[in-house]
């Protein structure tokens, strides 16, 4: 038996392939987890683990070695220690104090690094890996994974450039089980369902139309906004940043025929008034577009209920769509009695340079966002479940950053690498000298970057 399958048959008595209802990373569901966690506490299957991935890596002209976080860690330092080549450390998150470096060990600009990774599906984790490595002026010329899914990972990565090398493939390894008669027949049945849903490489990089993401989205008002965008051809929603009534009806009458949505913060207008609120729904029901009340509520379930319903603004008698951040947890967006018509957005990660959500956060939100229904889509800035309306603001053709935190992408970019669905321009159309011709333009590049992903 060649050896490496005699080492997969070792470390799949520790338990490293599960079956059951699995989530990823990368927000898909799965009947099969691989989990290659235990052998770290398995210090001679490290070692066989190390030593194997160092006689396959395809050239050893590297004088640093890396692995992804957190998984491939041991297995990196593993083979650091095995090879006498020095380590350095990736991490997932900058501490935000001490030296908040990324990269922590000794290494310099131009210094050849060979990245570990354990598991690949999507490749997003490599990627942000090699992403923080080459900021720091590494080269990277190989990599090497213990298990590729075969979702399309391995095709994404060498796409851009990289050299990468598995040790074992999905199909592989459960051939190898079932050859051996590993496998129980229930088991046997999963993997077959597993195949065939992910029999269709690079899935991660085709994004669905709206066609068919309407099909996926329950809630009405989720549909609607869907319908009106492809009746109107526009992803654009304007938010009207304006302090006054009437600049925010001039705009409107500017451009409500080029946007899906008008997204306002009502409670920064001075003159605010029931006679605007209702000629401004007037307006969107004549020009065909929603309205999203921006409030980004954060509190309990009662609270968050009452500034909705009551007070000057009374939300829920107008707005079509209301931002919920959920800081307080899942039962803060349960019993909050909207109307069978209003959908809730909730922010699972802002664009803003030094925001505090992490992957665990945004993962968390992300999960509740799915499970109640009266959410729609969520705020984010990265792929999220097609089940989702994926809502990206911080959008501009020539900025990148402001001095006051806000970080800005191309309308491109917010299609290609984030996957969205709809773009939130706001400064870039209300303060330009034509807002209507600036309008047309961003619909015009939403559209494009929409239909180019197709
Ligand atoms: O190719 P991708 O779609 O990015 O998914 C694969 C990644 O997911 C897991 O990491 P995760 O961060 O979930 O867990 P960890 O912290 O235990 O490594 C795994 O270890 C890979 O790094
Ligand atoms: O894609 C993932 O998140 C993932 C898949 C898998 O099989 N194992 C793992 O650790 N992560």
């Amino acid at each position: 038996m060649e050896k490496k399958e005699k080492f997969f048959l070792e470390i799949y008595n520790l338990g490293i392939i599960k079956f059951g209802n699995f989530t990823l990373k990368s927000g898909m569901n799965t009947p099969i987890y691989i989990d290659f966690r235990p052998i770290a506490s398995r210090p001679n299957l490290l070692i066989k683990l190390s030593d194997l991935l160092i006689h396959n890596v395809p050239s050893y002209d590297f004088e640093l070695i890396c692995g992804v976080p957190y998984a491939a860690l041991p297995i990196a330092t593993t083979l650091s220690l095995r090879s006498k080549i020095p380590l350095i450390i990736k991490r997932k998150e900058n501490k935000g104090y001490g030296t908040k470096r990324m990269i922590e060990g000794i290494y310099k600009a131009g210094q050849n690094c060979l990245i570990i990774e354990d598991v690949i599906t999507s490749g997003d984790s490599l990627l942000k890996t090699i992403i923080d490595l080459e900021k720091e002026g590494l080269i990277i010329k190989n990599i090497m994974s213990i298990l590729d899914r075969e979702q399309g990972g391995i095709e994404n990565i060498k796409k851009k450039g990289y050299n990468i090398r598995t040790l074992f493939r999905i199909k592989e390894v459960f051939k190898i089980l079932k050859n051996k008669s590993f496998l129980k027949k229930k088991e046997i049945h999963m993997i077959q369902f597993f195949l065939k849903k992910n029999n269709t490489k690079n899935i991660q990089n085709k994004r669905i139309s709206y066609e068919e993401k309407k099909e996926k989205i329950s809630h009405p008002i989720g549909k609607k906004l869907i319908d009106i965008t492809l009746k109107k051809k526009t992803n654009l929603i304007v938010s009207a940043d304006l302090i006054d009534t009437k600049n925010i009806l001039k705009l409107v009458n500017l451009i409500g025929d080029r946007i899906c949505g008008l997204k306002l913060h009502v409670d920064i207008i001075n003159d605010f008034s029931y006679s605007f609120i209702n000629y401004l729904k007037k307006i969107s029901e004549e020009k065909n577009f929603l309205l999203l009340e921006d409030r980004k509520l954060g509190d309990v379930s009662s609270t968050n209920s009452l500034q909705l319903h009551y007070g000057i603004h009374k939300i829920s008698s107008w707005a079509d769509i209301v931002t919920v951040h959920l800081l307080a947890g899942s039962m803060s967006i349960q019993n909050l009695n909207i109307p069978s018509n209003m959908g809730l957005i909730t922010i699972s990660e802002m664009s803003s340079y030094g925001k505090l959500s992490n992957d665990n956060y945004i993962r968390k939100v992300l999960n509740i966002s799915l499970k109640n229904p009266e959410v729609i889509g969520t705020v984010a800035q990265r792929k999220v479940d097609d089940r989702l309306l994926l809502f990206t603001p911080g959008i501009h053709f020539y900025k990148k950053e402001n001095n006051v935190g806000n970080r800005y992408i191309h309308p491109i970019q917010a299609f290609k690498e984030k996957g969205s669905d709809f773009i939130i321009v706001g400064k870039a159309i209300f303060l330009s000298e034509n807002p209507k011709m600036m309008a047309e333009e961003y619909r015009n590049a939403g559209w494009k970057a929409y239909e180019n992903e197709l």
